[in-house]
């Protein structure tokens, strides 16, 4: 069997959705006084956006196969990532062969090294390595579950991350995991705006729903072990992303004076199997949490998974839609999966990627069936109403 070439790879920005980094409207719990480390500065306070968390957008990363099968993915990076695809990635893509999945992947990073590792370089990496993963599946017409060797349990649970819990226990999810509102300068009285904001949502939900903090990296240790102690009154199920993805030790050290019982998660900032490892061997968490779109891809991350699965920790992926959901389902140390309620109220269940992807599957009642992933690649289609921009090419 004669395998296509890759003749065009094309990267795209387009403004508006992609999840929780984008242009947000007014009111959205989203971007509505979340602690941040920026929270430190009382002008960057109330809104994400204030201090640019929405500033990249999304990059859309487009391959095109000789024979003429296209695969695509999305991801955060907006115009700076365009410009690393079109000016330095696209050389290891083109020509290559659509099924030399590692070995680009492999010229990618060592060609980026020097100045890349983690963050934008690899969310360019990633989306140029999910629209490989794409475009395969579409060639052999299965799945990317498939090719990852196919689901390990009929169906995907979701815990609902948004500042309704409540909600979300109502429409079926298995635990909620709310925003922290308030950082360390608003000292004790923004702790105590925390924890009673967290027994009112226990009061609503009772106590067997799972609640969690997602703290965006915006504590420092002692804040965050104070908050860890409190919470544990009401039953928080684990402590999330408190630190700077850079300090290994801190986790280290609240995982060690952590409530016994409750866990403490990150990896959403995190990249490569390297940055993973150092997570792993300092024992920093029992939970990591890397984005498929912004840790090195798919290639990368089914070697993370294995890096956490042979010391029994869980890969529960940062939200990212499909490009994780074919993952999760495949591996027994993911036992259940994330979905960032996108609606602005939290009120109601709308794609994550809303309005970027057709065919994006949403969980019902909590829950998503395999038969949601079983079009070819990753399932979605790019909505032709978004307008996308090639600001460079090559
Ligand atoms: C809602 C949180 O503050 C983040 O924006 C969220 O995207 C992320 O940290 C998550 O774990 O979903
Ligand atoms: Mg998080």
């Amino acid at each position: 069997m004669s395998v296509p070439t890759i003749k065009h790879l094309r990267a795209f920005v387009v403004r508006g959705g992609g999840a929780d980094y984008h242009d947000q409207g007014g009111g959205h719990w989203i971007d509505d006084h979340i602690a941040t480390p920026m929270a430190r500065y009382p002008e960057y306070r109330q809104s994400r956006q204030s201090f640019g968390i929405n500033v990249l957008g999304t990059l859309v990363v487009e391959l095109e196969a000789s024979d003429g099968t296209t695969g695509f993915a999305v991801t955060t990076g907006g115009e700076p990532a365009a410009y690393i695809v079109e000016k330095h990635l696209a050389r290891f893509v083109e020509g290559a062969k659509l099924t030399d999945i590692e070995k680009i992947w492999d010229q990618m990073y060592f060609a980026t090294q020097y100045y890349g590792r983690k963050g934008l370089v690899v969310n360019a990496l990633s989306g140029v390595d999910l629209a490989l993963w794409d475009l395969l599946g579409k060639w052999r017409r299965e799945p990317v579950h498939h090719l990852l060797g196919g689901a390990v349990r009929p169906e995907l649970q979701f815990y609902a991350t948004s500042s309704r819990p409540d909600l979300s226990k109502k429409l079926g999810f298995i635990g909620g995991k709310m925003p922290l509102h308030h950082g360390p300068a608003e000292g004790e009285e923004g702790l105590q705006k925390n924890i009673a904001e967290l027994a009112e949502m226990r009061a609503r939900v009772g106590s067997d729903f799972w609640l969690m903090f997602d703290c965006w990296m915006s504590l420092e240790l002692n804040y965050a072990i104070k908050l860890a102690q409190r919470a544990h009154e009401h039953g928080l199920k684990w402590i999330e992303e408190a630190l700077s993805p850079d300090d290994y030790w801190g986790y280290a050290e609240l995982k060690k004076q952590a409530p016994r019982g409750m866990l403490v998660t990150t990896g959403e900032h995190e990249a490569t199997r390297w940055g993973f490892r150092m997570l792993l061997e300092m024992d920093c968490c029992d939970i990591i949490q890397p984005d498929v779109g912004w840790c090195g891809g798919m290639t990368e991350l089914i070697k993370i998974s294995a890096l956490a699965d042979a010391r029994g920790a869980l890969v529960i992926p940062h939200g990212s839609s499909v490009y994780s959901y074919h993952f999760v389902i495949t591996r027994h140390n993911s036992p259940f999966a994330e979905f960032l309620m996108m609606a602005p109220k939290a009120d109601e269940v709308v794609p994550m990627f809303n309005p970027l992807l057709l065919d994006e599957p949403v969980p019902v009642q909590g829950r998503l069936g395999v038969g949601a992933l079983d079009k070819p690649g990753f399932g979605v289609r790019l909505n032709p109403a978004c307008t996308l921009h090639r600001p460079y090419t090559h």
